[in-house]
C-alpha cells in the first residue's frame, strides 16, 4: 500500500474534514474542487442534512457552489464510520477560552474520533483549529496514541492554522498557509496536501512553531488595537482628535501600520486567541506583561464609552436612568452578522443595567438577547425616532448606514469616527479631544480628520 504522501500526490486520497463550518465548509469546497474525494464530518446532524439537501449555511459558500462539491463527491455526514474511508483528516472543529483556560474539549473529542475510525493504514493528521502553542503535543498526539494510533508512524501530525476571512477581501486561494510539522515525512505530506488548494505554503519545523505564529498573528492585531485606543483616552484629555493624528502617521510609506480605536475589540478570534499565549505565559511563570495589559485595554473600552455617554448626558441635564438612547450597529463588526463578543452589546447590557431606555438598529441581527430580554433590532435608521432620543450611539460603521437620517438627532456619540466632522450635529467622537469639551455647542469645524498628503 503506498504512503499517504503518495496518495495525496496520486489525488488518490480521501480527505476528511472535521468540523463541517466557516473554516471546515469552505475546506472540504476547496479540496473537492482540487480532485478529491471529500468526507465532512461533523457531530451538528442538521447541519449535515442541511448540507445533503443543498442549503448552505455559511455566507462565503453559497448554494451553487455547495451543489457543484455535492456532485464531485463531497460527502457531508454525522456517521463517524465513514471515516474509515479517509486517507487525510483535517481538523476545523471550536476551540476558545473558558474562564481563562483554553478549551481543547472538541479537538481532544475529534482526535479520538479519528483515533477510534481511521483505517489501519498510513493516515494524515492535520490541525486546522486556532490552539495554544504546545496543543499539538499535549492534546492531540496523546489522544491519538490513547486511541491506538502511533503519531510521527502510521499517524503523521501536521498543524496548519487557517487564515480564511469570512466576508474578508481576500480569497481562501490568496492566502499562503502555514505548515508545521516535527518531520520532513510529515511536514511535505501536509505541503503537498495543501499546495493543492492554495496560492503557497510556508514550512516551519515544528508543530509548536505553527501553532505559535498563529497566536502572534492574532496577538500582534490585538495589542496594536489596544495601543490606539489606549491613545484615544488619552487625546480626549489632551485636545487632539485621535482620528487626525493616526490619519497623519499613515501617510508614512514604511514602518506604520493604520489601526483605529473602536469601542472595543470583538469577534471569535482577536480577543481569544492572545489569551491561549497569556494562559500560557502564566503557566510556565513567565508572564507576557505587554499582552495582557493590552487585552485590559481593550476590555475596558465598552465602559469608557459608557462613561463618555453619561458624562455628554449629564452636561445636557440628561441622567442616563432617564434617557431614550437609539444604539446603531450591534454586531462585533461591519457588516457581517456575528456578534460573538460583540463590545456594542456589552455597552447595551451596561447601559440597560443603568436603566437607559434603548432602541437597537442593526439589518445584521434579526433578533437577540439583551438584559435577558429577546429583542429584534429596526432594520432601519427612523428620523423621528433619531429626534426624539436623547442620544445616538453609532457604534458600528455598517455600509448600509445612511447618516443623513440623523440630521435632526439631538446628540450623537461616534465610536467609529463615522460621521463627517463637519456638521451641525451636536457630537461626540471617541478619541476627539475637542468635541469632548464643547459637544454641546461645538460650532461646524472646517478641520477634516483626514490627513491629505501634501506634496
Ligand atoms: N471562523 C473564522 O473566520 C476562523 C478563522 C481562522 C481560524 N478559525 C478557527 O477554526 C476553528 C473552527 O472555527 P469555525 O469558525 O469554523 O467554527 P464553527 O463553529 O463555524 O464550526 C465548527 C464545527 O465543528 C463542529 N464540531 C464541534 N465539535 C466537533 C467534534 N468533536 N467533531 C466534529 N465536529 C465538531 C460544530 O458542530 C461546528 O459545525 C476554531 O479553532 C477557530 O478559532 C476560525
Ligand atoms: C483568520 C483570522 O483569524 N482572521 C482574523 C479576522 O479577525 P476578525 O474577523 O475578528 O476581524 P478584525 O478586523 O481583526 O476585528 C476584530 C475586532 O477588532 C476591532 N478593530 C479592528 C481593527 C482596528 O483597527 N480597530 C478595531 O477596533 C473590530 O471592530 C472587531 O471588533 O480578520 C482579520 C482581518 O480583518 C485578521 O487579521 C484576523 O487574523
Amino acid at each position: 500500500m503506498t504512503g499517504v504522501r503518495e496518495r495525496i500526490e496520486e489525488r488518490a486520497a480521501t480527505v476528511a474534514v472535521i468540523g463541517v463550518g466557516y473554516v471546515g465548509l469552505p475546506l472540504a469546497c476547496h479540496f473537492t474542487k482540487a480532485g478529491f474525494r471529500v468526507v465532512g464530518f461533523d457531530i451538528d446532524e442538521d447541519r449535515m442534512k442541511s448540507l445533503q439537501r443543498g442549503d448552505s449555511y455559511i455566507d462565503d459558500i453559497d448554494d451553487k457552489r455547495l451543489e457543484r462539491a455535492l456532485d464531485n463527491d463531497f460527502v457531508p455526514t454525522s456517521d463517524p464510520e465513514k471515516l474509515s474511508e479517509a486517507d487525510v483528516f483535517i481538523v476545523a472543529v471550536p476551540t476558545g477560552i473558558q474562564e481563562g483556560e483554553p478549551d481543547m474539549e472538541a479537538i481532544r473529542q475529534a482526535s479520538q474520533t479519528i483515533a477510534e475510525h481511521a483505517p489501519d493504514r498510513e493516515i494524515l493528521y492535520v490541525c486546522s483549529s486556532t490552539v495554544f502553542p504546545g496543543a499539538a503535543d499535549e492534546i492531540v498526539r496523546p489522544a491519538l496514541q490513547a486511541g491506538g494510533r502511533r503519531p510521527g508512524e502510521d499517524t503523521l501530525v501536521a498543524v496548519v492554522p487557517e487564515r480564511i476571512n469570512p466576508g474578508g477581501r481576500y480569497e481562501f486561494e490568496d492566502i499562503p498557509l502555514i505548515v508545521g510539522a516535527d518531520s520532513d515525512l510529515e511536514r511535505t505530506a501536509a505541503q503537498k496536501l495543501f499546495n493543492a488548494v492554495t496560492v503557497g505554503t510556508a514550512p516551519v519545523t515544528s508543530t509548536k512553531a505553527a501553532e505559535m505564529a498563529k497566536t502572534l498573528e492574532n496577538t500582534y492585531r490585538m495589542v496594536n488595537i489596544a495601543l490606539v485606543n489606549e491613545l484615544a483616552r488619552h487625546a480626549e484629555e489632551v485636545d487632539v482628535d485621535i482620528w487626525e493624528v493616526i490619519n497623519a502617521a499613515g501617510t508614512k510609506p514604511f514602518g506604520f501600520q493604520e489601526f483605529y480605536p473602536g469601542p472595543g475589540v470583538g469577534g471569535h478570534c482577536i480577543p481569544v486567541d492572545p489569551q491561549f499565549l497569556t494562559w500560557l505565559g502564566r503557566r510556565e511563570g513567565d508572564p507576557l506583561r505587554l499582552v495582557e495589559q493590552a487585552n485590559v485595554i481593550n476590555e475596558t473600552m465598552p465602559a469608557h464609552v459608557v462613561d463618555q455617554v453619561e458624562t455628554g448626558l449629564g452636561a445636557r441635564g440628561v441622567p442616563i436612568d432617564d434617557a431614550s438612547i437609539v444604539v446603531l450597529g450591534l454586531t462585533y463588526k461591519p457588516n457581517v452578522s456575528d456578534i460573538r463578543n460583540s463590545p456594542a452589546m456589552a455597552i447595551c447590557e451596561n447601559l440597560c443595567a443603568k436603566n437607559a431606555t434603548l432602541t437597537a438598529i442593526d439589518p445584521y441581527v434579526d433578533s437577540t438577547t439583551l438584559a435577558n430580554d429577546q429583542i429584534e433590532p429596526e432594520n432601519e435608521i427612523d428620523r423621528d425616532l433619531i429626534a426624539d432620543a436623547d442620544i445616538t450611539l453609532l457604534l458600528v460603521d455598517h455600509d448600509v448606514f445612511e447618516y443623513d437620517a440623523l440630521e435632526d438627532a439631538p446628540f450623537v456619540f461616534d465610536a467609529q469616527n463615522a460621521l463627517p466632522t463637519e456638521t451641525a450635529m451636536p457630537v461626540l467622537r471617541l478619541g476627539d479631544g475637542e468635541s469632548l469639551s464643547n459637544a454641546h455647542s461645538r460650532p461646524a469645524s472646517s478641520a477634516t480628520s483626514s490627513t491629505t498628503f501634501q506634496s
